[in-house]
Order: C-alpha cells, then structure tokens, then sequence
C-alpha cells in the first residue's frame, strides 16, 4: 500500500500521504474513512465535515490539495469507540485504515522518508458490531440480507454479536411485514434487486448466488449437507451468500462468530405486518421509544440475553399450540415456585453476558475480561443447572435445556486457573494471567517485583551518597527509570566523575541515569517484556480453547436466555394479581374474562387509577362485534388489550386477565387509529385504505382483526359506506373473529343481515351535565353519541359547544324526518347476496353464448345478438 502510494504521489505531485488517504478512501466507498497518525484517527474533506458536524468537533484543515485547504478533524484512538458509537447511530458507516507496521520498519523498508503503510482493517456499520460500548444490552443487532430468486425473496438474518443466524423465504409481498419482524440495523441487497428497501446497501449481485452460499455455509459449519440444520430454498441460499460475502467484506476476511443457520419456515409464527407491529407498540411505543411499549410493560429479565429472546418472542410469536404450551408450562412451574424462581434470577443477575462475549472473542477482538465472563457465565449456569436438577419434576421444555447448561467442566476449570479474579478489557498491559498457573511467568514477574524493590534501595543509597533528601527515582514512558533532583542541588551531580550522567534538564528539576539504576530497570524492562510476551501467548492459547467450544457454548448463552425469559414471565405475573395462563385451544373461539390492557393498566396504576377490565367471546357464532360509545370511552383500548393478550399468549406468556382460553390465531391485523405517512406520500385516508386492504386480501378464517373506525378519514358518506361494506365482507367472506370499533351507529343495522355479528359498547353516563365515562363494556347498541360532551371535557369553550349543540338539534331533526344516513340500506341485498346477484346474472350471460352457435348466424343476427347480450349485461343499446 504505502509503496504504490508513494509512486503513485510522485506522479501526480500531491504527497505521498494524501496519495496514500485517497487509495485508501477509494476502498472505503461511501463509508467514513478514519485514518491512523499516531494516537488519533484523522478524517479528511467531506468525511470531516460530516463527522464534526456529527461528533460537534472542531473542523480544522491540513495542507492543501487542488488548490484548497484540506478539511481536517480527528478523534483520539483511546476513546475512538464512544465516537465510533455516535456516527453509527446517525447513520454512517465507517472504515478503519489502521497502520499495519511500525515507523521503524517503514524506515528499514524504504529510508528514513518512507511512510508508514496503512490498511483498511475493518468496516464498522451499524449490523456488524461486537463491541459492548457499541450494543444496547436489551436488544439484538441484526443484519439482513435480501436475495429475491424466482419469484421469492430470501432472508439471510445474523445478529453478529452472538452469531444467531436464520434463513427464510418469503412471497414478494410478504417482505415487508418479514422485515419488520426482524428489525434490522442495517440491510444489503443485490443492486439489481427489486423490491428494495428504503436504505438498503447494494451489493455486487453475483455475491448472492445460492450454490456459493450453500457451499459456504457447508465449509464454515464442515458438513456435507445442510439437511442437518433445516431445508432452505434457493433464495435462502442465495441471501445466506450474500450476507457472507458482505461480512467477508466488511471484517476484510475476518468472519465473525456464524452458528449454524436455523430454518425459519412461513406459517410458524403469528404473522403481522408493519402497521400491526407498530399500532400494537410491541417493541416500541409510538413516541419511538421503548418507554411505554408492550416489552417496556412485561420484560423483567435480568440479561441482556434474555431481554433479546423476549423481544424475539414476542415479535414472532407461535403458532404450534404443543410448542406455546411448552413454553406456557415452564413458565408456570416458575410460576408456582417463587422460591425457586428467586433462587435462579439471583444467579441470573449476576449472569454476564456470555453470548456476546463469545461473538467478540470469535471475531477475534476478544479480551481478557470476556474470557473472564466465559468462565463466570458458564460456572454460573452449571449452579442454575444443579438447582434445576435438585428438582424431582421439571417441565419438559427446561429439562431440554439441561444438558446445554453443562459440559464445559475442562474449559471453566482452565479459565479458572488460568485468570485473575477480574479481567481488565486491555490485555496490551497484561496483568491478567492468575499467579500460579506458569511458574516461569511466575519467576519474571518476580524479577521485576525484586527491581522495583532494588530501585527502591537504590533511591535510599543515592540520598545517602548525594545528601539530597528530595532525590527520587521516577519513571516514564519515554525515559524509562531516571533519578531526579531539583535544579538547585545538582551540581554535585553534574561533576564528571560522580557517577551519575546527565540526561534532561526540566524547569526546576535536573533528571540523571546512574549505571547501577540503568542495569536494574534493563532487568526490569526485560522481565516485563518477557512476561508480556508469555501473558500473550497465554491469551492466545485460551482463546483458542473458547473458540474451539464456540457451539456449545453458545448453546449454553441460548438456554440461558430461555430460562430467564420463562422466569421473567412468571415474575411479571407474580407481580401483580390477575395474571393468567392462557388455555391454548384447536378451535376459533377468543374467550377471555376480565381482559386488561396491561401498558394502560400500569400507566393508571402509576397514578393511583384502576383500570376496567372487560370480557371478549368470540366464537364461530358471535364471531365480529361491533362496538360503539363515546369518544375517550376505550374502545381502541379494549380492541388492543385483546389483540396483545393473544400475541402475548402465542408468545408463551401469562395474560393480564381472570382467565383466556384463546384459539390459535394465524394472523394478527390491526388497524387502529389514522396515521398520516406524509414519507410515503400518503394521507390519513390513504394509509387507512392500504391497511384496510390488506386485511381483507390477506386474512383467513384463523385471523383475529381489530379495526378502529375504519372510514372515518373521508367524507360521512363514504366512510359509512366503506366500513359498512368492510365488516361485512370480514363477517361473511373471511369470516374471522373481529373486533370493529365505530361511530357510525347506522352499522348496528348490519345486525339484522349478519348472523355471527352482535352490538356492544363502551358505556358512558351523564351526571349532573358532566360525561362520566366507565370503560365498562356491555350488550347492545351504543344509545348515543357523547361527542359535545367529551368536547366540553376537553375544553372547547362554551359558545362554541353551545353553537355546535344547536347545529346538531338541527341535523337530529333532519335525520328524524328523513329516516338518516342509512335510510334505505334496509333494502340492501347482504354482501353475499350482491355478490351471488352479480355472479348469476354473469351465468346467464354465458348460458346464452354457450348455447350460441356462431357459423349459423347471419351478419344482421350477430350484430342484433351482441345488442342483446349488451342489454342483458345491464347496459342499455347505443
Ligand atoms: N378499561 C379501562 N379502564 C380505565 N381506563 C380506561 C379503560 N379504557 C380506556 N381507558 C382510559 O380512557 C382513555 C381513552 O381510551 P380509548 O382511546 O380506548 O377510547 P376510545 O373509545 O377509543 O376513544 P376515541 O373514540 O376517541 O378513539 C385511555 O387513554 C385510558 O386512559
């Protein structure tokens, strides 16, 4: 690098550095290029300014290039990290060019002149980090990589800090609903890939090939086939290769830490789509924050790890009752035994997290500290194993996790003797490596250990010989071990022959070598160098051993996070009365009593407030309800409280209710409250639309939809006619259990047409002229609208509730007089029947040219039979 540089510079007349940068920039693409000078990283032209304005640096300039100063600013190495953190998380990437070797033999390679050659030596973006100060403890950091194939798109998903890896392959329009699940930092796509993401990375399109990703993940886990790990497709394999080939690039052939792939098959999971996930507020609250969500709500783990498993849980819950069930049990017996659940969360909080650490230790960017999580996170979950099997009964889903806890006895043990009690992060100072376990390092440490204390003799002989009772025997980086006096008194040192020799003169203080100090602080530094080397070499060698039990250990880090998630459910439910196991059920019926919502609850609860809890029974008879009331009556709250108490089911967690009996749901919809996604150029009404289109094409029979006033963003009229028209084609063409919330009472008439639909409402009292709401839901018809007196509870001022309370005595009037909106949708044939009205007469059209027989018409016969099946057609002869 740094020879072509400088050919490279002599040619085009800037110098051989800023050659050197620009090659190196080159390589870097559009990513941050840090480049090494000593104890800082420096950033030049563009990627200086970006970065000062990012990291509020100081923008300054060295040299010019083209005529113009270079824009300059730099980060010191020591604390490059925290700064690394804050590009990444406002979106940049960036590439590290490292020195890769040192002045003196830059010097030995080509003179004294010569320039040190540099190297990009990694790339550091948001999905490829391993650095603990880089990561959110409590949650995953996925890369993505998609590969659309014949009509599919593949996924290849790596959480790169703990080596989790799973493939799938979804439908075209799927993909987006898939992404959304697996949230990922950072996605790469094939450049000619269509559909792309917003932000996606694009990559050479011949690194997503399915043989080559087969055949890498075939050499990387050495096994002759993948049937061991799960079936994958081509598009798969072909993001499973393209995810490869960009962790290729990015580590620059240092891969990080890859466990076996997991097939991740369609129709395993409770599906939802973008606009389900984010009105249900699962991981994130709506304000963006994790504050205020479902996981903020019902996460009581006490690891990271854990913390990320519950967030994978309930992002993807089950969809196979055995498998919910198992999970529901564990969680149960935990349930049942506080003492035991206390027992093991102790452990647990002290549980570091050894996933991770194993993911930097592979990556090769492991520390002494790491190792020393490996062995107190993997000593720990031989004691939670005891106390497990100290048990005669354990669920089956936790007796599965037993072994994993175990079988790194030998690695724990040399872990044990081989480090000190805490690890520092650093290894270059060494120190780590426990007394005891090399008795030569042992002996060099002791070497220096008897210099100091013979420096320290020395320094008491050289005041004795001098009479300078302020000498002292320092030490730094640059001199090593000098003797130092005050200006004043060292003359008699100075003399030439009195054994000392001068080697700097500082304001006020004259430092001298003597050449007994310099023989003991040569032994010194030579004991210290050997004994670095030997921690070195200690180091190497254990971390070898980790990396060879890199599976199970993994195993271990993965059962682990099981059981802290099993306990944080029975700990969540523990806390507070009313927490359930849900009964999981074959059938589609939704029975749950006393539901709550549980962020809401809580919310109230902070406030001294009680929360309502409602009933919901759903089944195939009574399978929509409609439900009307006033505004700010908890409507919207009670369609959510359900809709998050099944997903919190499928998941295989307790529910905030008396009981719940829930049966499998497939898909989850929810359409609640208008957004505008101005991003997408898309108004209120636009969004609702898409939303609402999208339940009714994708739901089935299994789905559970809650639809929150659905047409309310568009003119009266309209609005009615499409929810109308929306819940009946939900009540008798899918046929799924629903929960429709509106303010349209003229849908409670869809009653009289829908067997399975029936009318409830959130029930609300005036008292004294203030609107008392309950919360409370109950049978029938909503009796009327609330909204002027939820306005005046708002604040509106008084003459305008009073002006609007006329306008509305006169619309009243007229909707007496005219029978209302809905007048006349009684003669409306039902949703089927209109649909079956226009199939038949479609029937008979084709009875009739059925039966035509065209060679025996004549010209004037055919022209008058097209008029006529025209005028059967519902259009009228031109
Ligand atoms: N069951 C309940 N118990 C106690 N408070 C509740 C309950 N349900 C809702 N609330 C309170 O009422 C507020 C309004 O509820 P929600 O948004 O569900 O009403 P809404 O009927 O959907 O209103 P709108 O029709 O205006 O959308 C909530 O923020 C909550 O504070």
């Amino acid at each position: 690098m740094a020879k072509t540089a400088e050919k490279s510079a002599s040619k085009s007349g800037v110098t051989p550095m800023m050659a050197q940068y620009l090659e190196l920039k080159d390589k870097a693409g559009d990513c941050l290029l840090f480049y090494r000078m000593g104890d800082f990283f420096e950033l030049f032209f563009d990627d200086a300014k970006i970065a000062a304005q990012v990291l509020d640096i100081a923008l300054t300039s060295r040299g010019v290039h083209g005529g113009e100063p270079i824009p300059m600013c730099g980060v010191p190495v020591h604390s490059a990290e925290s700064y690394l953190a804050r590009l990444i998380r406002a979106g940049c990437r960036v590439a590290i060019a490292e020195q890769t070797e040192t002045p003196a033999e830059a010097k030995a390679r080509g003179g004294s002149k010569a320039l040190v050659a540099r190297d990009i030596v990694r790339f550091v973006t948001a999905g490829t980090l391993t650095e603990d100060t880089l990561l959110e403890a409590r949650r995953a950091n996925v890369l993505a990589a998609l590969a659309p194939v014949r009509g599919a798109i593949g996924i290849a998903a790596i959480d790169i800090s703990t080596g989790e890896m799973a493939l799938e392959s979804v439908e075209p329009e799927a993909l987006g609903a898939a992404l959304a699940r697996i949230g990922a930092a950072e996605i790469v796509a094939p450049e000619d890939a269509d559909p792309l993401p917003d932000d996606a990375i694009l990559r050479p399109a011949r690194e997503f090939a399915s043989e080559k990703g087969e055949a890498r993940l075939k050499e990387l886990h050495g096994v002759a086939t993948l049937d061991g790990f799960g079936s994958f497709d081509r598009a798969a394999l072909a993001a499973a290769g393209g995810l490869i080939a960009y962790l290729d690039h990015v580590g620059r052939g240092t891969l990080p830490l890859l466990l076996p792939p997991r097939a991740r098959a369609a129709g395993h999971h409770l599906a939802m789509d973008e606009a389900t996930r984010s009105s249900l507020e699962i991981l994130v609250s709506s304000g963006g924050t994790r504050k205020g969500s479902l996981i903020d709500c019902v996460d009581r783990c006490l690891t990271g790890a854990g913390a990320r498993l519950l967030a994978e849980d309930l992002s993807a819950p089950l969809c196979d009752s055995g498998a919910i069930r198992a999970r529901l049990a564990s969680v149960g017996w935990l349930y049942a035994e506080p003492l035991l659940r206390e027992a093991l969360r102790d452990k647990l909080r002290a549980l570091p997290d050894i996933g991770r650490a194993l993911g930097r230790i592979v990556a090769g960017r492991g520390s002494p500290r790491d190792l020393g999580q490996l062995r107190d996170g993997l000593g720990l979950a031989l004691s939670i194993r005891e106390r497990l099997m100290a048990r005669a009964e354990v669920p089956g889903l936790i007796e599965a996790l037993l072994p994993r806890l175990a079988g790194h006895g030998a690695l724990i043990e040399l872990l044990t003797r081989a480090l000190v009690e805490t690890p520092p992060t650093e290894r270059s100072q060494g120190g780590f490596v426990a007394t005891g376990y090399d008795a030569a390092l042992d002996e060099l440490r002791e070497i220096s250990k008897n210099g100091r204390r013979a420096i320290a003799a020395l320094e008491a002989k050289y005041r004795e010989q001098t009479g300078i009772a302020s000498l002292k025997i320092k030490h730094n980086g640059v001199l090593g071990y000098f003797i130092e006096v005050p200006a004043g008194r060292a003359d008699a040192l100075m003399a030439p022959d009195s054994g000392f020799t001068h080697r700097q003169t500082m304001k006020g203080a004259i430092r001298f070598n003597a050449l007994a100090l310099h023989e003991e602080a040569s032994r010194i530094a030579e004991a210290g160098g050997r004994a670095l080397a030997a921690e070195e070499a200690h180091f190497e060698e254990l971390i070898a051993a980790a990396d060879k039990a890199r599976e199970a250990i993994a195993a271990t880090a993965q059962a682990l996070a099981r059981i802290d998630v099993c306990a944080s459910w029975a700990e969540r439910a523990g806390e507070r009365a009313g927490w359930v196991m849900p009964e999981i059920a074959d059938d589609t019926g939704l029975a749950i009593k006393g539901g709550r919502h549980p962020v809401v609850e809580a919310a109230l609860a902070k406030d001294g407030e009680r929360f309502v809890a409602n009933d919901c029974a759903l089944a195939e008879k009574s399978r929509l309800w409609l439900i009307g009331g006033p505004n700010m009556g908890g409507k919207s709250t009670f369609l959510r409280q359900n809709a998050l108490i099944v997903l919190m089911a499928q998941a295989g967690g307790f529910v905030p209710a008396e009981a719940a009996k829930i049966g499998l749901v497939d898909r989850l919809f929810s359409r609640v409250g208008a957004s505008d996604n101005l991003a997408r150029g898309r108004s209120t009404f636009m969004v609702e639309m898409v939303e609402t289109a999208a339940i009714l094409s994708q739901a089935s029979e299994r789905s559970f939809v809650i639809l929150d006033e659905v047409g309310r963003g568009t003119s009266t009229y309209d609005g009615l006619a499409l929810a109308w028209a929306v819940a009946e084609s939900v009540h008798t063409s899918i046929r799924c259990r629903c929960l429709f919330a509106t303010h349209y009472h003229e849908l409670s008439r869809l009653a009289e047409s829908c067997e399975a639909l029936s009318l409830h409402h959130v029930r609300a009292r005036e008292w004294k002229g203030d609107l008392v709401l309950l919360h409370e839901l109950a049978e029938g018809p909503a009796d009327r609208s609330y909204g002027l007196s939820v306005a005046r509870l708002a604040g509106l001022p008084a003459p305008v509730i009073a002006r609007a309370k006329s306008v509305l005595a006169k619309l009243e009037k007229g909707r007496a007089e005219t029978g209302g909106l809905a007048a006349g949708l009684g003669e409306l044939p039902l949703f089927a029947a209109a649909v079956e009205a226009a199939e038949e007469q479609c029937d008979t059209l084709r009875e009739n040219l059925r039966a035509l027989d065209v060679d025996a018409l004549s010209p004037r016969e055919a022209l008058e039979m097209l008029y006529k099946l025209k005028a059967e057609a519902g259009e009228e002869p031109a």
